[in-house]
This record gives C-alpha cells, structure tokens and sequence, in this order.
C-alpha cells in the first residue's frame, strides 16, 4: 500500500540522558505538535533527528527500536553535524534571515557544506524506506536541498514540502551567498506550501529575480516540470485540545492552579525561548501595563512558560540572560509580599498542564516579532470551553492571517500594547463571547487533519496536471533512441537555435560570442556530408558572420528575415520594407528611458525592445503595457510584433522562424530531423516539423509544441556531442545530401 514518508528535522519525540538511561519525551514546537496527530494514521513513516546525539551503536539500535513502535525512523547526527548543520547553518544561518533578523546571522562555508551533507544523510534515510509509490513529504528549512536530492534519484517520485517559518521578502533572501541552491532544492518538490499567501508571494518573486522561472497562477515552469505553489495555514488537532481542556485531569490542574493565584486574573504567555517570539517586549509591555493603569497592580499577573530552545546557539544564550533580567527587574520593583506580577518558567509542560493554563487564563498574549504560524495562539481558541478569555496576538505571526477576531497588535509598540491589555482585561462577557465563538468555528473547521488533506489534494493535482502537459525530459532513454535514430539516416537535418541554446543566455545579445568548445563541436557535426546543420537565430546577418561564417553551416538569421545556405549568398525570405522603423523608434525610445536597463536593438527589417537587463518584475510590466501599444499600432499594417525571450520584436508579418524553416524541409530532405530552441520564436520552427522530427526545447517547457525538454545549454552540448562520438563509431559513408528549395 502506497504510504506517506513524513521527513522533518524534528521527530515528534525527543531521546533525553538521563540518571536512569534514555527517556522518550514528546518535542515542543509546532511542527512536531501540530503534524503529530496526522502522521500514524495508514502505515506512514515518520523520518528525522530524536534531539539527542547518540553514538553508541547499541543504544542507536535501542532508540531506533523503540521508535519504530511508533512508526517514526531516527536519523542520528554526529555532534559536527549538530554543531555545524543544526545550530549552525539552520539556525545560525537561515532562522535569522527567514525571520528578517539578518544582523543575527552567520555565513560559515563550513556551515553550508554541512548542511549540504546533512540533507544528503536525510536523503538516503529517506530513500533506504520509501517504495516507488510513496508520497514523501518534506518539511521545514533544515531540509530546503532534500525534494531536489530526492528529485534526481527518483525522478517520478510524488514529493511536497512545506515551509513552517516565514518566507523572506527577495531582498533579504539575496543576502544568502547561497540562495539560489536553496530556491533550486524546494523546486525539486512537485508542491510547495506556506503558511500564508506573503510568504508564497515571496517565494515566487525570489524564484522568478533569482532563478528567472516564471510563474503563473502558483505555477511555476522549471526546465523539467511545473511546481504548484500554493498557501495552506496549518492547523492544530481542535478535538484534542478541546476534549482534554474538558477533562477530569484538566479540571483538577485548573483548582489547583486557581488556589494559588488566589482571585488575581492571569495573562498567559507560552513559547520556546526565541529572539523572534517577542518575549522581551511583551515583558516591557506588561511593566507599562502596570504604569499606565495603576488599578491592576496586585489585580493581574503575567504567567509565562518560556521552554528551553536552540540553547547552544549565543543568540540564545543573551536572550536568556536579558529575559531572566527583565523579570528579575519589574518583579522587585513592582511585587509585594502577597503578589508576584511574572510567574516565569523555564522548562515545558505536560499537555494536561497545558491545556489546563490555556483554560484557565483570561488572556493569552502572544507577541511575536515574526512567526511562521504560532500554534499557541490556535490551541488557547480550542480549550476555551466556556468561550470566554481574549487572544491578543501579534499581527506579524501568520496566524493573524486568519484570526481577525482577535485583537490584532504590532509588538513593538509597547504603549499601544499596553492599552489593549487594559482594554482585554475589561472587556465585556458577551464581547469575548462573540470573538472567541468565531474564532473557534474557523480553528475547528481548519483542523491539522483538513489541512492534510488540502495539501495532499493539492499534490495529487500537480502530479495529474503535469502528466497531461505532454512534453517529457529528453531522459537517457529517449536520448539512446534519438541517437539511433540519427545513426540509421542517411540525411539529417540539425535546426538549432543559437542564444539560450548553443550558448548562454547574455545580459548583451552581442557577448554572445561562440567559445572554442562550441567552435569545435559545430566542426565536428558539420565534418560529416549527411548533415545539414541551420542556425536559426534572431541575431543579424553581420553578426552570424562575423562569429561563424567561417563554418560550414546553413543560416536563418533575424528571426526568419535573411537565409543563407552554405558557401552561397545571403538572400531575402521575400522583399519587404523597412521605412516603418522610423515611426516606431521613437515609442522604443520612451519605453527604454522609463525602464531602467531596457534598450533597443535595430536589425536591417525588425526592430527589438529589450528587457533582459531590466528587473525582472518591472520588465514584465513595462513590456505589457509596450505589447499594448504596439498591437495597436501594427493593426491593419503588415507588420507583426512577436514576444520573445525577454523582448519585443517588431517585423514584417508572415516571417517567422518556422517560415523559414519550411524552406529546408521538403518531403525528401530529411529522414532525421532534429530541432533544439529555448525560446517563444522557436515554437514556430517545433509547429512546423512532420510528426517524426525530434523537437527538443531548452527550459521550461510548458505550453510548447515540442516533444522533449532538456535543462540548459549544457544538456543541448552534451547531447550534440553524443552525435558526433555516434558518428565517429561508424564507417564513413558519403550520401549526397538535398537542398533546401
Ligand atoms: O526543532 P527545534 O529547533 O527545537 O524548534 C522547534 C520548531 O520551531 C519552528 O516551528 C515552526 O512551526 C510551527 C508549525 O508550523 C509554526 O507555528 C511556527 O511559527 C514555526 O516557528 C520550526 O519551524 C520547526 O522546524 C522546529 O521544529
Ligand atoms: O511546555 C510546552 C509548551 C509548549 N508546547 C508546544 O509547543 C508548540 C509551539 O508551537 P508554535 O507554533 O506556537 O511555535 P514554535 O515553537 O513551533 O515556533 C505548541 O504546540 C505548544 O503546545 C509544548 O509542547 N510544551
């Protein structure tokens, strides 16, 4: 049976040393609390890290064991690997800037080539239990490279991932020397899910600046496959927190708790120790509570369970020693014999204690700076049995995407906090009544378990959609068939682009110069009289010239508009007019001085606007509103203006790649025919080939007409190189080859 393999850093249960050997505990934190309840249901694996370093093999078999009882399957790390991969990269690294506290972070090489090997310890964890039918689910920043790692050694496997913590805006994200290999390894995924639709927001603007990909609709096109990218807010299993809020255990922690406040209200505050969960300004706050209204001194105290976290890492350590201080300070100055104002903990509870505080407090104040989610501010709706109490939540966690009913603040606005405490403390029953019944009809409704099964039909769909696409990966078994074929014909026929294709994609279309490996490779291909190699290119005639004239090869330049066979002249597809340029330049020119990096290229018969050099974002809009335009001004003229790569070009109507092409491909001309473009004016020349020709498109290929698609130019190299080592393994054979009409 097809099953689930959960992979997270954290497992739901952590391994402690103790005096008496190994404990098994449950972990704090929302990943493991939240995804704890889903995971035993239909035989699924849950893959990850127990918390604790443990080397001795007898006592790895022992955790290992104890653990498959309970359906989870331990990755042990090494104290390098806890040092450099845990607290290091993830949480010296990418925690600081996902959560916009970049002065926090560090960029260790040493880090990143741990974590690099840590996500690879994951992998073949994963690899070692999942059967070729099992969803694997990946989730959080410790595991960004694993869905890519998987991707490559599974290349069908159904793979999700979900980010739990914020998703930066691309302008933190770039401060990472190492950002690119972060997006390239969460595109490995077939889904991608956050908490909220900024986060996605972010994601795809940093995928589309960083990588180039291009997105629609949360769909983004990567060379290979399209990755569904979408919001899905967690939630928290609702029953379970409601029922043991209502249970006899519960009831009789809450008396004994009652007892000891006795009659003072309490605010509630429960995090790990974090730098991003506010607790030093929710401190601040409280003391201004007590400053500003004066009649809740001895009335209200602050119970705050603070559990131990990261507790290696320094940030950590300060925020430690600045927290102690805080309390240390407001509770001498304004505590009196009978009434403590902060009740601090610092350990973690057990859940009947838990649900218990939650019950029993009249507000719970969450302040967090940044938050991915915050789970706390859910499970305080669901134990609220009698509905009254009030959130006070910070509107940078995601949860205040969803929970409007709660009273919204900015964290570090302490006065403004302040007043909204005293505004909670004193608001009406039937007020709290009210919010609080909405807000548990929206936590109950999107439960951990309707959010499962959001994202697993969000999976399900992404892996239909892209079956249905119809161009697959050029994979070694399609290239061995393609090199048979090309070995049986006498004639073949080679259609290849040249920028994006033959050679990278360049800021400057004229750096686009061919190296000396292309130089050769061409040489090779065109040594042999049964190919007929065209470059079909948008570049102009002098410039095709120029770099490779001296080759034997056939010649579509500009986009259609000039042919040249080999050894012949340059000649005209048909005789066309050029004067209108004048007319359009002009409006170009506009275009270009309101897009900062855009600028015109003149052809002998079309004239092109280019964005490449642009930002990304702004380009798309500009040549929009430029498509606009243009469209109206070609109307009713025989001029036409084609989208390009990163460009708009204005020429003649009917002269296409594809037209052009046509001229080589006469009935008998070939009996291999291979076509290789990356861009929009390439489809053309794939919409024009017979049924049995190998089109092959470089990049993303959604919506293209061709056959195969392949990465990048160095794919579309090694591909033609294999062609010629083909060739050098035969006899020579001399057959006269056709030429185009
Ligand atoms: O595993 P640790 O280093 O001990 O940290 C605990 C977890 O902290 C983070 O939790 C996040 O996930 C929650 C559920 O989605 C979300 O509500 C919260 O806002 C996040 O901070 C972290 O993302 C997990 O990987 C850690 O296990
Ligand atoms: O003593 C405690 C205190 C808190 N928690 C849990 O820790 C999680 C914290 O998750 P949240 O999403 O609020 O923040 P995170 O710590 O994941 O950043 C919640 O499920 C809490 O119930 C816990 O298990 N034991």
């Amino acid at each position: 049976m097809a099953r689930t393999i959960i992979v997270s850093n954290r497992l739901p249960t952590k391994v402690q040393r103790t005096a008496d050997g190994l404990t098994f505990q449950p972990s704090e934190g929302g990943l493991a609390t939240g995804l704890g309840s889903i995971y035993r249901a239909d035989d699924n694996i849950w893959v990850g890290w127990p918390g604790l370093f443990v080397d001795n093999p007898a006592e790895q078999q022992h955790v290992a064991d104890q653990l498959r009882n309970d359906s989870m399957a331990p990755v042990f790390l090494t104290e390098t690997e806890i040092r450099d991969f845990y607290e290091g990269f993830s949480n010296s690294t990418l925690w600081p800037i996902f959560h916009y506290f970049n002065e926090y972070a560090s960029f260790e090489e040493a880090h990143w080539e741990a974590y690099v090997a840590a996500n690879q310890k994951f992998c073949d964890a994963v690899l070692e239990l999942a059967g070729p039918d099992d969803t694997i689910w990946v989730h959080d920043y410790q595991l960004l490279l694993l869905p890519q790692m998987l991707r490559r050694a599974r290349p069908n496997a159904t793979i999700g991932f979900f980010l739990h913590i914020p998703f930066p805006s691309y302008e933190l994200l770039r401060v990472l020397p190492w950002s690119k290999e972060l997006l390239e390894g969460m595109l490995g995924a077939d889904l991608i899910g956050f908490h909220t639709f900024y986060y996605m927001r972010h994601f795809l603007s940093a995928v589309s600046n960083l990588l180039g990909l291009p997105n629609q609709n949360g769909q983004i096109e990567t060379p290979s496959r399209m990755v569904l990218v979408d919001a899905f807010p967690m939630g928290i299993d609702y029953e379970r927190y409601a029922s043991a809020a209502a249970s006899e255990a519960a009831l009789a922690h809450i008396e004994t708790f009652r007892e000891a406040l006795r009659g003072v209200r309490m605010i509630l505050s429960i995090d790990r120790l974090d730098y991003t969960k506010g607790i030093a300004q929710r401190l601040r706050a409280f003391e201004e509570l007590l400053k500003r209204y004066p009649e809740w001194r001895e009335q209200v105290s602050l119970l705050m369970l603070v559990v131990p976290s990261r507790d290696q890492v320094t940030q950590y350590q300060a925020l430690k020693v600045e927290v102690d201080e805080l309390v240390g300070r407001i509770n001498a100055q304004y505590g009196t014999i009978a009434w403590t104002p902060i009740l601090y903990f610092y350990r973690s509870l057990p859940f009947d204690q838990l649900v218990a505080l939650y019950r029993l407090a009249d507000v719970a104040l969450v302040t967090p700076v940044r938050d991915g989610m915050n789970l706390v501010a859910k499970e305080f709706i669901a134990c609220k049995a009698d509905q009254r109490g009030v959130l006070i939540l910070s509107e940078r966690a995601g949860a205040a995407q969803e929970l409007s009913d709660a009273l919204l603040i900015n964290p570090t606005a302490t006065g403004k906090v302040a007043d909204v405490l005293h505004q909670a403390l004193t608001m009406p029953e039937e007020e709290q009544k009210s919010r609080m019944s909405s807000l548990q009809a929206l936590v109950r409704q999107y439960d951990v378990f309707a959010w499962t099964e959001l994202f697993m039909n969000r999976l399900a769909y992404s892996k239909i959609k892209q079956l249905t696409l119809g161009t697959d990966l050029l994979d070694d078994d399609a290239s061995a068939q393609l090199r048979r074929d090309y070995q049986k014909a006498p004639h073949r026929l080679l259609l290849l682009d040249y920028g994006g294709t033959l050679v990278g994609f360049h800021n400057n279309p004229e750096h686009a110069k061919p190296d000396e490996e292309l130089l050769h490779l061409l040489r090779a291909l065109t040594a042999n009289p049964q190919n007929r190699v065209v470059i079909i290119s948008g570049h102009d005639r002098p410039t095709l010239e120029k770099w490779l004239g001296h080759l034997r090869l056939d010649f579509i330049a500009e986009h259609g508009v000039w042919l040249r066979r080999a050894g012949e002249e340059w000649y005209l597809f048909r005789p066309m007019e050029s004067v209108w340029k004048q007319a359009f330049r002009p409006l170009l020119e506009q275009y270009v001085s309101r897009t900062a990096g855009a600028f015109i290229e003149e052809k002998d018969y079309s004239l092109v606007w280019h964005y490449r050099r642009a930002d990304a974002a702004l380009g798309e809009v500009r040549s929009r509103e430029l498509l606009n335009h243009l469209n109206f001004m070609t109307s009713n003229t025989d001029l036409q203006v084609l989208e390009g790569n990163k460009a708009l070009e204005i020429k003649t109507i009917g002269i296409t790649k594809g037209t052009a092409a046509q001229r080589w491909l006469t009935p008998d001309s070939s009996d291999f025919i291979l076509a290789i473009g990356d861009d929009r004016s390439d489809e053309d020349i794939f919409r024009a080939l017979p049924a049995h020709a190998y089109s092959v498109k470089v990049g993303s290929a959604i919506h293209s007409a061709a056959r195969y698609a392949v990465g990048g130019v160095s794919d579309v190299r090694k591909l033609l190189t294999e062609l010629t080592e083909v060739e050098a393994n035969r006899p020579d054979v001399h057959i006269a080859q056709s030429t185009p009409t």
